[in-house]
């Protein structure tokens, strides 16, 4: 079953799983999202390299708990199957990781007509992608996403890459999977802290351009956390979101950029605690960067007050960080998260880019935002509480 509207999709008679297309020419794919999907993910890989070799990178947690299973219903649909584990954590995009990802790779004699499979969070998906873009001179990956954050967004696009010291995802390269296989049951072993991460980047798409999805947030927010129906539409409605974006600028020439409210904040955040997950992960970075940039707004005269509460209010609600005080131990002071941010990727000539907004659901991009007007926020910020 393909659907463009995932509300239809969920509310179907008695849908297995629902299909969600990224239009992109020669380099199009499918997300496939439903719950218990080895079975039907398996044989869509296979169907990519038949009696081929696939070789499943994934980190230490959820290859002890989701791997074999995985790694049987690949073998029983023809495919020889190797597994690269690394360690769990934002610490894993690096340098030193993915070298040894490459050559695990090698070393499992993946040829380019064979597959890399990504299963696990955003890490994974980065770092496998990019081993992937990079293994003689590309072979073909497919995801596995095992987050929320994963399915709704990491998963989808074909963003792959590492960290640098100087910031997020500076060394990296677009690079498609030939498919998505997002299987809510695997969920259910995801920690309630990861969760929340994820929910993040779900309401993140309400904010860009869809107002009405973002009160269907405010209403349903609670019961997405039970991964059931109300997890489903939230993950296909995200995932549709986000394929018509790429779909029209893939290379983040355009628009695109809208997919980063949040982010230029909340990188700065993450580069600020060194990438370390005990204090911040992604998913709470974008939390606390979208709360900023609603502030930011607002206090540019842009967006409302009441608005920028409303966004915060129900971050808050679902236990989300929104304060640069929710960050625990020493995040440096102004001028050092600007200095992060002068590493943005959207950073033309100098001059810093956010993604400001009008209101709920009118996101836009904002190029040339004031040095001064950011250290002066941001300044404020750590001087007040952030209510
Ligand atoms: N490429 C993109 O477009 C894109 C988009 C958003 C985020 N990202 C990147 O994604 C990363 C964050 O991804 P994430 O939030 O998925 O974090 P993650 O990959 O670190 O996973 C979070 C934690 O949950 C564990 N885990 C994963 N699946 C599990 C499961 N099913 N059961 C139990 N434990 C499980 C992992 O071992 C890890 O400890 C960041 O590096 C971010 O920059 C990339
Ligand atoms: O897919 C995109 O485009 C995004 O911006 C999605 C973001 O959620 C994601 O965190 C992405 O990796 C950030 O992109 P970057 O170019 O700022 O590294
Ligand atoms: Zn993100």
């Amino acid at each position: 079953m393909t659907v463009d509207d995932p509300l239809r999709a969920t509310a179907s008679a008695e849908p297995r799983f629902t299909t969600v297309p990224v239009k992109l020419g020669e380099r199009a794919y499918e997300i496939v999202i439903g719950r218990d999907l080895l079975a039907e993910g398996a044989q869509r890989v296979a169907a990519l390299a038949p009696g081929g070799a696939v070789a499943i990178v994934t980190d230490t947690t959820v290859g002890g708990l989701h791997a074999v299973a995985i790694t049987d219903a690949l073998e029983a649909a023809g495919l020889r199957v190797a597994r690269v584990e690394i360690p769990p954590g934002e610490g894993s995009k690096s340098y030193a990781e993915f070298a040894r990802v490459c050559d695990a790779l090698i070393e499992a004699r993946i040829e380019r007509g064979d597959l890399v499979l990504a299963l696990g969070g955003g890490v994974v998906g980065d770092l496998a992608g990019f081993a992937a873009a990079s293994l003689r001179r590309g072979v073909r990956f497919v995801q596995w996403p095992t987050t929320l954050l994963s399915q709704v967004d990491s998963s989808v696009g074909g963003k792959t890459g590492i960290n640098s010291p100087h910031g997020k995802n500076l060394v990296g390269a677009f690079h498609q999977p030939s498919l998505v296989v997002a299987d809510l049951a695997l969920l259910d072993t995801l920690s309630p802290r990861e969760f929340r991460a994820g929910y993040a980047e779900v309401v993140k798409y309400g904010l860009i351009d869809d107002r009405a999805f973002f009160e269907w947030c405010e209403a349903n927010g609670a019961a997405v956390f039970e991964a059931g129906e109300a997890c489903a539409y939230a993950v296909a409605k995200s995932c549709a979101a986000k394929a018509a974006v790429v779909a029209r600028d893939e290379h983040e020439n355009g628009d695109r950029a809208l997919l980063n409210l949040g982010h230029t904040f909340g990188h700065a955040l993450e580069r600020a605690v060194a990438y370390d997950g005990a204090r911040l992960v992604h998913g709470e970075g974008v939390a606390i960067g979208m709360a900023l940039a609603f502030r930011f707004s607002a206090r540019l005269g842009l967006a409302s007050g009441q608005d920028a509460g409303r966004v915060a209010r129900h971050l808050q609600a679902v236990g989300l960080p929104t304060r640069l005080q929710d960050v625990p131990g020493d995040i440096g002071d102004a001028d050092s998260l600007l200095d992060a941010m002068a590493q943005d990727k959207k950073v033309r000539r100098g001059a810093l880019t956010f993604i400001l907004a009008r209101g709920i659901g009118e996101s836009f991009i904002a190029r040339d935002v004031s040095r001064d007007d950011v250290r002066a926020f941001l300044a404020d910020e750590f001087a007040s509480n952030g209510a």
